[in-house]
């Protein structure tokens, strides 16, 4: 472990790699698995020289790139210094009869444990292994690689790879491997860790749950209600059949009550924190944890409101096309003919459609530029005064255009959430989590800092921002 692992040009992979190596790295793999197969063939294309230790090596042989040896495991671990375990947790202990010969290496703990098994152990795969080798530094490191993405090279997949361990030498030479290896490491601190670690490829879109629920409740709801109101009630009071509107006529009177829903959803908390910031006479303090876990959901809130909103306008491009508008406007005919009546032209429904569908598009319009906005790859791409700029003005236009008092193509309902739409500011970041990330950050607003912007639009409620560029 004295001399470093990986020499410098491997690393500064600039193309500058005219000076040749004194010494190709080696690495060992323990396991002759999907994972041990995909690593040498990444490793072997990075530049190092690969030994695998094989239970059974002339049956596994021959599945892995010829650069790479395939040997029994006494043999393999020899002369590596760093040595990945690509096994798993249950098979850890045979491994122990090589104790003395791993003695003084870095063992690179790669597994993932299952869901159950997760939730079942205390500690981490990684702590297990280090408890088993004493004698050996554990480094926890590329669980959250696939080995689909090991051999697809990282292009295609996720780059980052959170490592961690208790030796700061031992780790930095597997951030440096990982480096080589086209990966972006990322230093997560001791072997504790490794839990956190291991639980990662087990998320699901962590901060999606909970408002994908509120969504869905919501839809629920506005569907019931719309469901007794525009169809079993004028069946029951007037023996009238509109069943045949559920699937979208119904749907479509629904998307936009979910969607007003929602984008007050993400305001509200903006006000509440105000309000508490201005009750407390200081913006220094924590907001209480719901207020801050609503404020950080902004973000998804908004963007469910957004899906909702372009789903409604899908729909009601659709509702033309339907069979029954034709048989109401075949009806029509026939029946204006009946009444001897050739022209049908009421002024008021024509300007007020037409306005409606425009406003409509510019909401939509609006929506989607404050969408892609706060999507981090865009959001990063800006500084703090256009991100701002973005966000408030379009915010602002959006909530003129959807709150202008024309009612939904869905004309059915007259509660208020079928009004058309706006949208909010989706940035996601809160003044308490900034202030976590960074103490000096706390509450200011003069930091050129997208976060400070959003301090400051915390406390621009709809009115406001309304009221300030009419
Ligand atoms: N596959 C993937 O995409 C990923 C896998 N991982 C982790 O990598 C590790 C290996 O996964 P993977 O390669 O998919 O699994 P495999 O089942 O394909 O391979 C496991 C390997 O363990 C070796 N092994 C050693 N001792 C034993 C034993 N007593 N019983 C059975 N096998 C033994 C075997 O090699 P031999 O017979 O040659 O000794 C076997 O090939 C796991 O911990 C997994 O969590 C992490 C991220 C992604
Ligand atoms: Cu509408």
């Amino acid at each position: 472990m004295d001399k470093p692992l990986i020499s410098r040009h491997l690393v500064d992979s600039d193309g500058s790699l005219a000076e040749a190596p004194s010494e190709v790295p080696k690495v060992g793999i323990l396991g002759s698995g999907d994972f041990a197969r995909s690593l040498a063939t990444r490793l072997v294309g990075s530049g190092f020289s690969v030994v695998v230790g094989s239970r059974n090596p002339k049956r596994t042989a021959g599945l892995f790139p010829s650069a790479a040896r395939v040997t029994f495991q006494e043999e393999a671990v020899g002369s590596p210094e760093v040595i990945f375990v690509a096994m798993f947790r249950e098979h850890y202990s045979t491994l122990c009869g090589l104790s003395d010969q791993l003695a003084g290496k870095i063992l690179v703990d790669v597994s993932n444990p299952p869901e159950e098994e997760h939730l079942r152990h205390q500690g981490s795969n990684a702590e297990y292994l280090a408890s088993l080798f004493p004698n050996c530094t554990v480094v926890k490191a590329f669980n959250v690689i696939s080995a689909w993405t090991l051999q697809a090279g990282p292009r295609d997949g996720n780059r980052q790879v959170p490592i961690c361990s208790d030796q700061p030498e031992a780790k930095r030479t597997i951030l440096e491997l990982a480096q080589a290896m086209g990966f972006t490491p990322v230093d997560v601190g001791s072997l504790a860790s490794a839990r956190e670690v291991e639980a990662m490829p087990l998320r699901l879109l962590p901060g999606w749950k909970v408002p994908a629920l509120l969504a869905l409740g919501l839809f629920v709801f506005f569907y019931t209600y719309n469901f007794i109101r525009d169809v079993l009630q004028p069946y029951l009071q007037e023996g009238k059949n509109k069943f045949y509107q559920l699937p979208v006529s119904v749907v479509n009177t629904t998307l936009p009550c979910v969607a007003y829903v929602l984008l007050s959803l993400v305001y509200l908390p903006g006000v509440v924190a105000a309000a508490l910031q201005l009750r407390r006479g200081t913006k220094y303090r924590r907001f209480p944890d719901w207020l801050d876990h609503w404020l950080q959901h902004r973000k998804q809130i908004g963007l469910l409101s957004f899906f909702c909103a372009a789903l409604h306008a899908l729909y009601s491009f659709c509702l033309p096309l339907r069979r029954s508008h034709r048989y109401e406007l075949v009806n029509q005919a026939v029946k204006q003919v009946l009444t001897n009546k050739s022209h049908l032209w009421i002024e008021e429904e024509v300007w007020r459609m037409e306005i409606y569908l425009s406003l409509g598009v510019l909401a939509l319009g609006t929506l989607s530029l404050l969408a892609v906005t706060s999507l981090p790859s865009i959001a990063n791409a800006l500084n703090w005064r256009e991100f701002s700029f973005v966000q408030v003005k379009s915010f602002c236009l959006c909530w003129r255009a959807s709150a202008w008092p024309w009612p939904c193509l869905s004309r059915a309902s007259t509660f208020p959430p079928t009004r058309c739409l706006g949208f909010p500011n989706l940035g996601n970041r809160t003044a308490q989590s900034d202030a976590r990330a960074s103490p000096s950050l706390a509450g200011s607003s003069k930091s050129p800092d997208k976060g400070a912007a959003w301090d400051e639009l915390i406390l621009v409620t709809p009115g406001e921002a309304r009221f300030r560029h009419v």
